[in-house]
């Protein structure tokens, strides 16, 4: 089970590890919590969908996550009390963050009481889902993690609750690479970014858990990706990174254990390169 906030997140973080996860015949669930209303629109024509205007977009990225699914082969989508039930809070700080229906004004218990009833019926090995700052400091996704981690609480005290529960994370040695490999580019998505540390995101490799190299399923990525047209521009920076690195790029994901037994791993640090080492078959 995969907790993500907007549609698109579940693409771009976990993307080529549902995919490979999904050509295994693994019953995988995608819950997302808001339709992403609040979101940029990057194809023009579809401009007047925005929020201040027809606020629309919602509806709109429902129908891309649906092509994104069916590109990743996920078939189990669900939205966190239904499509609609909380609405895209807006970046840190907007006045958005205050709209009553908010995903960031929710009710953390009822929330979580949303998510415990798939829990119950879908009994997840492993859950993911973003760190304590949401991965990049998102309210959406500050919540999202709030709520995964309420409800895994209270699925185990009811006897179901994941075995694993990680965190999506991209190691500072692979930011790192990325800002040397581009230093001298003239399309170079890391411009203005001289050290690891100005990313709002990344953790040490020794905080790295796994390793999940689903580089056979970077295609089915990149076409979720392109599903997503409205947040990921045919001029955006991931597809300027994919046609540098292609598939070791997109087809390679990390996690970091947060609950559970760390199974097997090899290499320098010892990844697991299955989510679902150490688990019963
Ligand atoms: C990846 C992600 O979480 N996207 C969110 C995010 O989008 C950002 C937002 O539009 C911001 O204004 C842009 O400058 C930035 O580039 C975008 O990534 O926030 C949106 C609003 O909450 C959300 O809809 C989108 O899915
Ligand atoms: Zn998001």
């Amino acid at each position: 089970m995969l907790v993500h906030a907007h549609p698109d997140d579940e693409t771009v973080s976990t993307g080529a590890t549902m995919a490979h996860y999904a050509a295994q015949g693994a019953q995988i669930t995608l819950v997302t919590c808001t339709l992403g209303e609040e979101g940029e629109i990057h194809v023009p024509e579809l401009a007047l969908l925005a929020a201040a205007e027809a606020d629309q977009l919602g509806g709109y990225r429902l129908a891309e996550l649906e092509v994104a699914c069916a590109a990743l082969g996920v078939t189990d989508h669900r939205f966190l009390g239904g499509a609609g039930r909380y609405r895209d809070s807006g970046m840190m700080g907007l006045d958005t963050n205050k709209h009553p229906r908010c995903f960031w004004q929710a009710d953390l218990d009822a929330a979580a009481a949303e998510l415990l009833e798939i829990m119950r019926e879908v009994r997840p090995q492993v859950l993911v889902t973003y760190d304590e700052n949401g991965f990049y400091g998102h309210p959406d996704h500050i919540q999202a993690h709030r709520v995964a981690m309420r409800a895994a609480k209270l699925a185990t005290a009811e006897g179901f609750g994941p075995d694993k529960i990680y965190w999506t994370t991209v190691p500072k040695s692979v930011l790192e690479a990325g800002i040397s490999a581009f230093a001298q580019s003239s399309d170079n998505p890391f411009a203005g970014i001289d050290k690891v540390e100005d990313f709002p995101f990344g953790t040490s490799d020794a905080e790295v858990t796994a390793r999940v190299d689903a580089t056979d399923q970077h295609e089915a990525k990149m076409a979720a990706m392109r599903a997503h047209a409205t947040q990921i521009p045919n001029t955006s920076w991931l597809y300027s990174i994919a046609g540098n690195f292609g598939s070791e790029f997109m087809g390679v994901e990390y996690y970091t254990l947060a609950v559970g037994e760390r199974g097997p791993g090899d290499g320098p640090h010892g990844w697991e390169s299955d989510l679902f080492a150490g688990l019963p078959a």
